[in-house]
Formats: C-alpha cells, sequence, structure tokens
C-alpha cells in the first residue's frame, strides 16, 4: 500500500497543465477496436488506470506504438479473441471500471463480447444494466456466469433499434454507441449520457466514418456503416482535475493559474465553484485564482435559504467533484447541503475529515451538510486512508491546508485517476513525498 506524507499549511502558486481526461482516454481507447486501421491518439494520461487499459489492448493483439509524450498509434488488425476466455484476461479485465466499454467495439466488429465484472471505485451499487439491456436491444444474446461474475454477448449481425435507456449511463451510453455505429440500420438512443466525454468519442468515430447525430444532446440517432477507417484524436484537459486544482487552490488561499483549460466544455464547473464564493477569472483559456487571502463566502439562494450543491446527469454537476467541493466548503463562510444523488457509499470519507475537525453532518448516505471554518480554524493533520479516488483527493487538499504532517494510505486510489501528482505538486510548492 502506497503512502503520502503532507506537510500542510503552506501557500502554493505558480501554473499547473491538467492531464488529459482518464474518462473520455477510457472510452477512447477501447474504440481502437473498430477498425483495422491505423488510429493515433494524442494527451493519453499516463495514469494507472489508463495503462492497465493500453495493457489489456496489447494483450488482445492490438499493435501498440509510442510516438512521443502521451502519444500512440494503435493497430487492431489481427485480434486475439481467444484471450477474452483466459484466466489472464478474467484477472485483468476486473482491475478496472472502463474495461467494460471493451464489449461494445468486440460485439459490433467480431460478434461477440465478454467481460469480467470490472472494477473501479467502491462507492455503492454500480450496476450494469444498461449496457446489455442495449446490446440485447441491437440484437445479441446475452449470458452471464454467475460463480465466475463473467458476462457475454453474442451476435452474427446487430440490428439498429430505438431505445429508451433506464438511466443516462455514461459508459453505458459509449458502450451502445460503439456497437450501433457497426450495425446494420439505424440506431436511436434517447436519455444518453451526453458529457464532454461521449461527445469527443462521437466526434472520433464520425471521423473514422460513423454517421451520429445528436451529438451533445441526450437523443443519438446513429446510422450503421460497413466499416470504420483510422484516424487522429486528442483527448481534452480532465474536468475532474481542473476541479480538483481549483478546490486546492482556494483551500490553501494560493494563488494559482490552470492553463488550457478548454472552458467551453466545463459546464456547470465554474459556475459551482463560484457559488461557494471562489473567484476564477477566464484568462485566455487558463483559469486565473487569485489567492483567497480573506477567505470564500458560500451564496445563499435568492430568497435566503441555504445552498444545496448536487450532482445530475450532464449538462448537470458531475458527481466526480462532490467530495472535493465538500471539502472546499469545510473553510468557506457560510453553509451548504452537498447532495450526492448517484452514489450511495461516497460521502463515508467525511468521518476523516471530523477527525480533522471540520464540521460536517452527515444527514444520510447521500447528504452531508457543511458548516464551513472561514479559516478561523484549520483542519489538524492525521493518518488516513484513501477509500476511493475522488475522496482521496480531497483527504489530500485537506491535509495541504492542514496545521502539520498528514499521512495519507492507499494512494494507489489516486494515481488511478491523477498522473505523477506528487511531481506536479511538488512543482507549485507544496510539501508531498511518496513513501
Ligand atoms: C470510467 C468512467 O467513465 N466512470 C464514470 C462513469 O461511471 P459509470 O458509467 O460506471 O456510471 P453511470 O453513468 O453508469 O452511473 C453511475 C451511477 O449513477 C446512477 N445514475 C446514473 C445516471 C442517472 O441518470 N441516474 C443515476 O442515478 C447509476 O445507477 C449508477 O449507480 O460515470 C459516473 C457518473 O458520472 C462517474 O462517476 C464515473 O467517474
Ligand atoms: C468513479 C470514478 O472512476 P471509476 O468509474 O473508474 O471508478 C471517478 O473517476 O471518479
Amino acid at each position: 500500500m502506497g503512502t503520502f506524507k503532507i506537510e500542510g499549511g503552506h501557500q502554493l502558486h505558480g501554473e499547473i497543465t491538467p492531464q488529459g481526461a482518464k474518462n473520455e482516454a477510457l472510452q477512447i481507447l477501447c474504440a481502437v477496436l473498430l477498425t483495422a486501421e491505423p488510429v493515433t491518439i494524442h494527451n493519453i494520461p499516463d495514469i494507472v488506470d489508463v495503462n492497465k487499459l493500453i495493457a489489456l489492448l496489447e494483450d488482445l493483439g492490438v499493435k501498440i506504438q509510442k510516438k512521443g509524450q502521451g502519444s500512440y498509434s494503435f493497430v487492431s488488425d489481427d485480434v486475439n479473441l481467444e484471450y477474452l476466455q483466459s484466466d489472464q484476461f478474467k484477472q485483468d479485465g476486473r482491475g478496472l471500471r472502463g474495461s467494460i466499454m471493451l464489449v461494445g467495439p468486440l460485439l459490433a466488429r467480431f460478434g461477440k463480447g465478454y467481460i469480467p465484472k470490472p472494477g473501479g471505485d467502491k462507492i455503492g451499487r454500480r450496476r450494469l444494466d444498461t449496457h446489455f439491456e442495449g446490446f440485447i436491444n441491437l440484437g445479441a444474446t446475452f449470458r452471464y456466469n454467475k460463480e465466475e461474475h463473467f458476462y457475454g454477448v453474442e451476435a452474427k449481425k446487430l440490428k439498429g433499434a430505438y431505445m429508451l435507456l433506464d438511466e443516462a449511463s455514461v459508459t453505458g451510453t459509449a458502450n451502445i454507441v460503439m456497437a450501433a455505429v457497426l450495425a446494420e440500420g439505424t440506431t436511436t438512443i434517447y436519455n444518453a449520457a451526453c458529457e464532454p466525454y461521449l461527445q469527443q468519442l462521437c466526434k472520433m468515430l464520425n471521423r473514422m466514418g460513423a454517421k451520429i447525430s445528436g451529438i451533445g444532446s441526450n437523443l443519438l440517432v446513429i446510422e450503421g456503416v460497413d466499416t470504420l477507417g483510422g484516424t487522429e484524436h486528442t483527448m481534452l484537459p480532465d474536468m475532474i482535475e481542473i476541479g480538483s486544482w481549483i478546490g486546492l487552490a482556494a483551500m490553501t488561499r494560493s494563488e494559482l493559474t490552470i492553463k488550457n483549460v478548454s472552458w467551453d466544455d466545463l459546464g456547470q464547473i465554474p459556475t459551482v465553484f463560484r457559488k461557494l464564493g471562489i473567484t476564477l477569472e477566464r484568462k485566455g483559456d487558463d483559469i486565473y485564482i487569485p489567492a483567497h487571502v480573506n477567505g470564500y463566502e458560500i451564496q445563499n439562494y435568492i430568497d435566503g435559504s441555504i445552498l444545496t450543491i448536487a450532482d445530475a446527469p450532464w449538462p448537470g454537476l458531475t458527481p466526480d467533484l462532490l467530495s472535493i467541493i465538500l471539502v472546499v466548503a469545510t473553510q468557506a463562510k457560510g453553509e451548504v447541503l452537498i447532495h450526492q444523488k448517484m452514489f450511495e457509499s461516497r460521502l463515508f470519507f467525511v468521518d476523516k475529515l471530523l477527525d480533522m475537525g471540520a464540521k460536517v453532518i452527515l444527514c444520510d448516505p447521500h447528504r452531508a451538510t457543511v458548516i464551513g471554518h472561514n479559516f478561523k480554524s484549520t483542519l489538524k493533520a492525521t493518518t488516513m486512508v484513501s477509500p476511493d479516488i475522488r475522496a482521496g483527493v480531497s483527504l489530500l487538499i485537506a491535509a495541504l491546508s492542514a496545521k502539520g504532517t498528514s499521512t495519507i494510505h492507499n494512494i494507489e486510489q489516486i494515481d488511478r485517476g491523477y498522473e505523477n501528482i506528487d511531481t506536479r505538486l511538488r512543482a507549485i510548492g507544496a510539501k508531498i513525498t511518496r513513501v
């Protein structure tokens, strides 16, 4: 189990550049299986989950060439489908959530897709019904081996269909889109997820020859084509990392510039931090955050009632930033209700913040009320274990703002999605070491 030691209480300063988006990368990498032609991808983050997926593609026989820092080309002209039945795949396929999106492309191009129950954060139930109901709608037969937790879908030829998804699942929508692009006829997906991750995927698929319309909305229409060709694609900056660095700047009262953020793809994120009273300035495509020497004050609603910050499917606020927002609120002036609607177990990490002296009431598994200290009292350093990726970064931000030296164990959770986080934070003045 890896560990960070963090000496808190220091102001940070300078510039930080966000990595390529983790959740986009996981979709885009799976899409390389849809063509025998080369696909070149840039701005791939060097993080554990993405590297695990690249290793899975390699084991499937995809030819991979490194072209430069974060750039790789992929050629899937000789895919080894036997690997899908191997014990090795049953082991490695479990290693991350994103591996589930191998199924759609494999089913569409080779008529069969298998996957062990995928991993990812333990943040509550994470069902896969939307994915498999989508494939079944396209004409696939489905089987599930309960002993091995092994899923499979097969179809000689997929047929386009109308479907109303039971929920706007992010990876579910990506999976169904990747299956439908090679199906016969037209597929309509209503209640589709439409995060920038998915918009990027659909745009890339169209460059490969797919015919997808409605990109960015919850109604996608896909006219199936016979084959797809190669393309080049560049990943957007990771919006969850950008939100993490905004929170870090505010909590440590540091002046920070976040470079090249792709402002227009950030949706509600800047607005929500502004509601917490944080000043963000748009400078070109950078976010400039001044040092909040006088703190930041949470806005109430127009009628004076207490603000609620809740997640919702895009273009609502992504659930992946709520833990960070909760931590930032612990030093704000005022109160806020954090409502994590999607995941059942993602707020339990607040116990660690209570140990550090934060004023938080966990109302139920989904809701926490935060009463900010307004920097009148700093958090106290402590020893903690990172329960999931975003809670891990939230605790790291709390530790950087706290008095004294904190220890965070199980930092593998953080490395899953943040590239060289300790090195990059040291470059802006953080006192953090990996032990
Ligand atoms: C690898 C990857 O891309 N992971 C992201 C992806 O996971 P993932 O695609 O696994 O998450 P889903 O979008 O399927 O849904 C996550 C959870 O939210 C619930 N749900 C979903 C949609 C909805 O309208 N209402 C609802 O309650 C689901 O029942 C499920 O429990 O999307 C999640 C939701 O943005 C993010 O937290 C994850 O970081
Ligand atoms: C929940 C997350 O990731 P995953 O879906 O990979 O567990 C996340 O990125 O916040």
